[in-house]
């Protein structure tokens, strides 16, 4: 099937440079998605935007080229609940990757059961209403308590704005809840003011709460764009994250999020993102538990 990108679509960079930051051996991207190609993977008739394709080599080759030894690719929006992308990825990866799906509540056993045999270990519920209407929480309950016996997670993606009145939800997850993104703050407003506060006061007290340190582009208001060799890129973002790496180093994830879906403003260079994360995580220690320690507890354990 031939699909139309959206107007105005950014695709990827197409010439990453190599990072200047020497990646831990046995660095997890734990966070990156594939599209397509929509001529074998047609995107879902419900999607809010068609991306060009990104397909499993182009992943494969940037991870090769960043430093990267694994992947965790995210099922995104414009594949809905249709994970043969997903799945055809992760059982492409020879082992070096693993997934988060998206599943509806009447998802069998089964099902279920093959798509842990592929290497997806949790379920993706997004809150984005640019992205999704999202299904009622009774539905996501439900799916909830299916893929908990299996050991996964759900990972949550929201808008800081919504983070009260989802609340309660969260807190009542059963499994282990890892946030997209940080809970997109507004990075204008103080990284100690209320709205980043009660994302702290989330993490703090719940500890089966994780984050993501990932999508400085997205979040950043002034940059500088992670482009012609910038290395301090998007220093907004900066003490966000930077805060979150080291109030809560053992519950932090990081990555690159390619190929970027529904960025307008500009695509970053994603060398450039890696160098990025020398300023969110400066010391070895940070960056081991960081990229490793604590992707590969979440998604290898059986490594561990
Ligand atoms: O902010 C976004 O547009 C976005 C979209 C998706 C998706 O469509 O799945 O995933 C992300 O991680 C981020």
């Amino acid at each position: 099937m031939k699909f139309e990108v959206t107007p105005g679509w950014l695709p990827f960079y197409p010439t990453p440079s190599k990072p200047k930051l020497q990646l831990p051996k046995g660095a997890v991207d734990a966070h990156c998605h594939v599209f397509g190609p929509g001529d074998i993977f047609p995107y879902a008739p419900e999607r809010k935007y068609t991306p060009c394709d990104a397909p499993k080599e182009k992943l494969f080759a940037l991870r090769d080229l960043l430093g990267f030894e694994r992947n965790v690719i995210v099922q995104a929006t414009c594949h809905g609940a249709d994970n043969r992308a997903l799945v055809d990825a992760l059982e492409s990866a020879n082992g070096k990757a693993r997934g988060v799906a998206t599943v509806r509540r009447d998802v069998t056993n089964d099902e279920l059961q093959a798509l842990h045999q592929a290497g997806v270990r949790g379920v993706r519920f997004n809150f984005v209403k640019r992205l999704v209407d999202a299904p009622p929480k009774d539905t996501l309950m439900e799916i909830a308590q299916k893929i908990a016996p299996l050991g996964w997670h759900i990972v949550i993606y929201f808008e800081a704005d919504d983070l009260k009145e989802y609340w309660d939800f969260f807190t009542s997850l059963p499994t282990t809840v890892v946030v997209d993104h940080m809970g997109r703050p507004d990075v204008t407003k103080p990284v100690d003011g209320e709205e980043f506060e009660l994302f702290i006061k989330l993490m703090r007290e719940h500890k089966n709460f994780w984050s993501k340190v990932s999508c400085p582009e997205r979040l950043s208001k002034t940059g500088p764009k992670a482009l012609n060799g910038e290395q301090h890129a998007y220093v907004d973002v900066v003490p966000f994250a930077r805060r979150l790496v080291q109030e809560f180093p053992d519950r932090v994830l990081f990555g690159t999020d390619w190929p970027h879906p529904n960025l307008k403003d500009h695509m970053p260079d994603d060398g450039l993102l890696v160098d990025y994360v020398a300023q969110i995580a400066p010391s070895e220690e940070e960056r081991q538990r960081l990229l490793v320690d604590n992707p590969m507890r979440l998604y290898w354990p059986e490594e561990q």
